[in-house]
């Protein structure tokens, strides 16, 4: 059978290790369409799963990779057959699922995307989860009512992975986007990614808070949390919407009743995992045609090997890390 290399984890009462291995192909977990990976991606969830309390992982050995695109090789499910490109997400994988991080990998049918026309297998993990919740973010944003002529849209963690995805596809709409960093040397990529204008995390969730304040936004896709989501609730014009799908800057979201029932704002939790298959598939479309940064990709996107995931993993959970990278098998 053959060999080949994923990174795994593994964790017992001692120790915790994270290197590339070799496994064999019978190591795999059942699954229908067996995959070689060309393209994974570095998630957030992804520097969580490569700790030893991050608490995703449910069981170890494993590996991790919540993200991956690739040729399927051998299929016992009717909808795919060798030869096809894929994309498969969410679900358990990369979480109790061996994931990404590996040159094969062995997915259940029913969780994998045909790769759309209008992408590529490169592309498509740019985009990765990050990206896809980028998009969700928007098309719920959009379905509660924002156009470009309601106002500007503020996008928080805005030179992450999810949020400079976000900054590139609402500029690309049309919309005024205010990019939300602490990261000062990064404001020149933020304007080359579509951000008009730029404000500072201090800025955004100082220490003065006000249960009510000026209105400032229509709309904002936040990955931050945490005050940064307190400060966003009071800050947004009336009937205003924030998509909220993310905790790098806390999980407690101090606030009051008053955005809700003085400003009618809404509060869209959004959730990529297991987001239903029929607006997974039409996002992919969308991510592949409208909603695509056309050009914009290349410049958020940057690439290592199976190798360079400890150093990469370690710095996306330091919030070091900019835009999207890909893993190329
Ligand atoms: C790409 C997506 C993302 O990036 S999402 C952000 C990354 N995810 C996280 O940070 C979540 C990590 N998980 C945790 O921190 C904890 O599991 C917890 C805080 C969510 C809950 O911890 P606690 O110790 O209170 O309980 P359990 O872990 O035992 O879970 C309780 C209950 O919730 C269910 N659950 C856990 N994780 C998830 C999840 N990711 N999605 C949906 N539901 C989840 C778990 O199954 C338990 O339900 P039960 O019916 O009791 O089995
Ligand atoms: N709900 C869902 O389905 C999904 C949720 N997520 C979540 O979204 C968040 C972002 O994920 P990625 O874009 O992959 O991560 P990332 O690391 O690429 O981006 C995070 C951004 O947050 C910034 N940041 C870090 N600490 C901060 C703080 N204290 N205050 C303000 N900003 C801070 C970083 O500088 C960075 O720009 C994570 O919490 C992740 O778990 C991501 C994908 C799907």
């Amino acid at each position: 059978m053959e060999n080949f290399k994923a990174f795994m984890v593994n964790k017992n009462e001692e120790d915790f290790t994270a290197e590339v291995k070799i496994l064999r192909l019978e190591e795999l977990p059942a699954g229908d369409v067996l995959i070689k990976v060309a393209y994974s991606s570095v998630n957030y969830k992804d520097g969580l799963a490569s700790i030893q309390n991050g608490k995703i992982v449910r069981s170890y050995p494993f590996i991790p990779g919540i993200d991956l695109a690739g040729t399927v090789v051998r299929s016992d499910d009717s909808r795919y057959k060798e030869g096809d490109e894929v994309i498969a997400t969410s679900y358990e994988i990369g979480v109790s699922h061996y994931g990404g991080f590996s040159e094969f990998a062995r997915i259940p049918g029913d969780w994998i995307v045909p790769l759309p026309e209008g992408l590529s297998l490169k592309e498509a993990m740019v985009y990765g989860t990050a990206g896809f919740t980028a998009a969700l973010s928007v098309h719920r944003l959009e379905e509660n009512g924002l156009t470009p002529e309601k106002g500007k849209v503020l996008v928080t963690g805005a030179t992450g992975g999810v949020g400079s995805v976000a900054v590139a596809m609402l500029a690309k709409r049309g919309y005024q986007v205010v990019a939300s960093t602490g990261k000062e040397a990064e404001h020149d990529y933020l304007r080359e990614i579509g951000a008009a204008e730029i404000i500072s995390r201090e800025e955004l969730a100082g220490e003065k808070f006000r249960p009510l304040d000026k209105q400032l936004w229509a709309a904002a896709v936040d990955p931050v949390g945490g005050k940064t989501l307190s400060s966003i609730l009071s800050k947004l014009d009336y009937n205003g919407s924030v998509a909220v799908s993310g905790l790098t800057g806390g999980t407690d979201v101090p606030t009051t009743v008053f955005p809700f029932i003085l400003r009618g704002i809404n509060l869209l939790g959004i959730d990529s995992v297991y987001c239903p298959m029929e607006t997974r598939k039409l996002l992919w479309q969308r991510m592949a045609s409208d909603l695509k940064p056309e050009g914009l990709l290349e410049t958020i996107q940057n690439e290592v090997g199976l190798e360079e995931l400890p150093g990469v993993l370690s710095s996306i959970l330091k919030g070091k890390n900019r835009g999207r990278t890909i893993v190329k098998m």
